[in-house]
């Protein structure tokens, strides 16, 4: 035995110390192997919007009213399904709608645990018993394992749920197992949640969601550049910082760093009252409040301008020190014309909307003034010492990376930086050129340099890093030209707002482009597909989210309120489970309220994407090949402790 083999497999005998235990392992695995492979479930562009991505996880993007469909057949009315489906995505807001109206409650829990025990069942029939017992709360579990798992033993199985679901009502628990039980049908409808970026943004609470998650089972995420934006400005990046206060206030989000970040604000308020006291602002509404003059929208505004212009200097030192960005086309300050309300961007001068920018001095207008410099001095304390917000970005770190190749599939938020002739695009990091995979890599190692690097200048690298990711032209986030964010607020011509997307978007209508991508991340054959984000999807002039001949899936989930009337519908979630792949169109969500009392899905439409000829089985999957490795490698030990190599610890 060669002595690497050796101290593997010695390693592994401390885990399993005899012949008994080792085959004991072997069992359990492959009888794992062999169970339906585990749900899927595909979201990416949430933007804040808690409520809707909250109703997506409860409803599982329909899989849970495809397993009362499944249970039920045509014993249940429509209605009646819907009323169950409801019930199982808000069971305490429901049962509490429901003590109004229902004369028998008693009558009514006895129904609805029955039914919850056969959905049960079959959801739970999926997994090993030992998963469903972890995923059971503990005060439970036992009860609901005896209602859940099929008893051969026993003779009159009627009589003996009977006794069991009467009791629970006779102690008064009835509400309380309803609840326990609606969870965890949610919670074993899927298996494993992949979000596909852009968490942050636009949206009141992408706090809400990061909490969430906290506590969700099993997920992964691939960084979007909004994401990205907000991991900057917690690593202390003052461009990010700006951006994303300037984000929020555009969107009437303060409530969000202020009380839900606790960023305190004031400073920029008075510094905006002193500076822009005067002046309407007219181009800094906030969205969905333009015509207002109320004392508070003009505060907003003020403080809107003010950290918007502190941005765009900020963004030009950043440009200034980073020739290698190759972004000079973006540092145009320097030819603003205060008097005749002009700038100059590649080559073109344009009309401005606003002239008055008191802040932008003649000789270095990029510089920040004493008073724009002590703000950001405050706020980049304020964003690096913010406790929930580095708790949140840690999560960002450790479940989260900026591509994952998982069951075949590749996934990312953005695109792979193409050539206009197709080729991949080489990108310049810090006086090295990389392309395909390789640019995704370095480009995730400095993210994670932001924050643990030792040195100083390693740390500051990865953190400017973190702010071309969100914006510049040759990023696999963004994958577009320019961010023409100085355009859109201040110059009319909607020519210069323009901002060109990467030929990925154009080549993705030819399918040998997803095959050489896909090849580029060690995938190949017809199980692989590239998952991705970022872009709408304008459904109402009839765009398809499949994209090269199914290669490809732009699951833009369309969250986003403010991006309705642009795609026509709310957006798209995947689900790909063991017979195969599914793409959901969602309706635009109102409010929970609306759900429970109206019983109002938002799926809207399914779609098939790819049916599988055979079931897919655990042992097809990722960890079905680790599983059977691991079954190998115990062979292996076995065969060891059988001709006497290793000895068995016990007995
Ligand atoms: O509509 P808004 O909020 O002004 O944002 C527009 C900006 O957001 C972007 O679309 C980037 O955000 P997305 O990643 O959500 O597309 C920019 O391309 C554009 O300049
Ligand atoms: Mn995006």
């Amino acid at each position: 035995m060669e002595q690497n083999n050796k101290n593997y497999l010695e390693y592994l005998a401390e885990l399993y110390p005899t012949i008994g235990k080792a085959s004991t392992e072997i069992i359990n695995l492959q009888s794992i192997l062999n169970l339906p492979k585990g749900t899927e479930h595909f979201i990416s562009d949430i933007h804040g919007e808690f409520e809707a991505f909250s109703h997506v996880l409860r409803n599982g993007s329909g899989a849970v009213r495809k397993k009362i469909d499944d249970v039920f057949g045509h014993t249940l009315s429509t209605a009646e399904k819907c009323a169950m489906a409801t019930l199982i995505y808000y069971p305490a807001e429901k049962i509490a709608e429901i003590k109004k109206t229902e004369p028998d409650m008693e009558n009514w829990y006895k129904i609805t645990l029955y039914r919850l025990i056969e959905i049960c069942k079959t959801v739970s029939s999926k997994y090993t018993r030992s998963k469903v017992r972890k995923a059971l709360p503990a005060d439970y579990a036992y009860v609901i394992e005896e209602l859940i798992t099929e008893k051969s033993e026993v003779l009159n199985k009627g009589a003996y749920y009977e006794s069991i679901v009467t009791t629970i009502l006779e102690i008064g628990k009835a509400e309380d197992f309803i609840i326990v039980m609606s969870e965890l049908i949610q919670r074993l409808v899927i298996d494993h949640l992949h979000i596909i970026g852009d968490i942050f943004d636009r949206g009141p609470a992408p706090d809400k969601i990061l909490d969430c998650l906290m506590t969700y089972h099993s997920f992964d995420i691939q960084w979007g550049n909004h994401d990205i934006l907000w991991m900057g400005a917690a690593a202390g990046n003052v461009a990010c910082i700006a951006t994303v206060i300037r984000i929020c206030l555009r969107y009437g989000n303060l409530d969000l760093l202020e009380d839900g970040y606790g960023i305190n604000l004031l400073p920029l308020a008075a510094f905006a009252m002193e500076i822009y006291g005067e002046d309407p602002c007219v181009c800094f509404a906030v969205k969905g409040r333009e015509g207002k003059t109320d004392s508070s929208s003009l505060l907003e505004r003020r403080m809107h301008k003010a950290i918007t212009i502190i941005q765009f200097k900020l963004e030009e030192m950043l440009l200034r020190e980073h020739p290698d960005f190759d972004m000079e086309d973006r540092c145009f300050l320097e030819t603003l014309d205060k008097k005749n309300g002009t700038v100059i961007i590649q080559g073109k001068e344009y009309r401005l909307k606003d002239k008055s920018f008191p802040t932008i001095s003649e000789e270095a207008p990029y510089r920040l003034s004493k008073g724009e410099q002590e703000i950001m001095e405050k706020l980049k304390t304020a964003f690096q010492n913010c406790e929930k917000l580095q708790r949140h970005v840690k999560l960002l770190l450790k479940n989260g990376s900026l591509y994952k190749v998982y069951n075949h599939n590749l996934l990312y938020h953005g695109c792979i930086p193409l050539e206009e002739d197709g080729s991949f695009e080489k990108v310049n990091i810090f006086g090295t050129f990389y392309q395909g995979r390789k640019l995704y890599d370095v480009l995730e190692m400095y993210v994670r340099k932001a924050f643990v690097a030792l040195e100083e200048g390693e740390r500051k690298k990865g953190q400017d890093i973190l702010w071309y990711l969100w914006s510049g032209p040759k990023s696999p986030l963004f994958g577009r030209s320019k961010m023409a964010t100085f355009e859109r607020y201040l110059i009319a011509d909607p020519e210069a707002h323009l901002e060109k997307k990467n030929a990925y978007y154009r080549f993705l209508e030819e399918s040998s482009t997803a095959e050489r991508i896909l090849e580029a991340f060690g995938l190949e054959g017809e199980d692989a597909h590239i998952i991705n984000g970022h872009v709408p999807v304008h459904q109402s002039s009839g765009e398809s989210p499949v994209k090269c001949g199914g290669k490809v899936l732009i699951i833009d989930g369309g969250f986003s309120k403010a991006y309705h009337k642009e795609t026509g519908i709310a957006g798209y979630t995947l689900i790909y489970n063991s017979y195969g792949m599914t793409l959901t169109a969602h309706e635009p969500f109102e409010s929970a309220e609306t759900a429970i009392h109206e019983e109002k899905d938002i799926v809207s439409r399914q779609v098939a994407v790819k049916y599988t000829d055979r079931r897919q089985l655990v042992g097809d999957t990722d960890n079905g090949n680790k599983m059977k490795e691991r079954i190998a490698e115990l062979k292996e030990l076995i065969r060891a402790y059988r001709e006497g190599e290793l000895k068995e610890k016990e007995r």
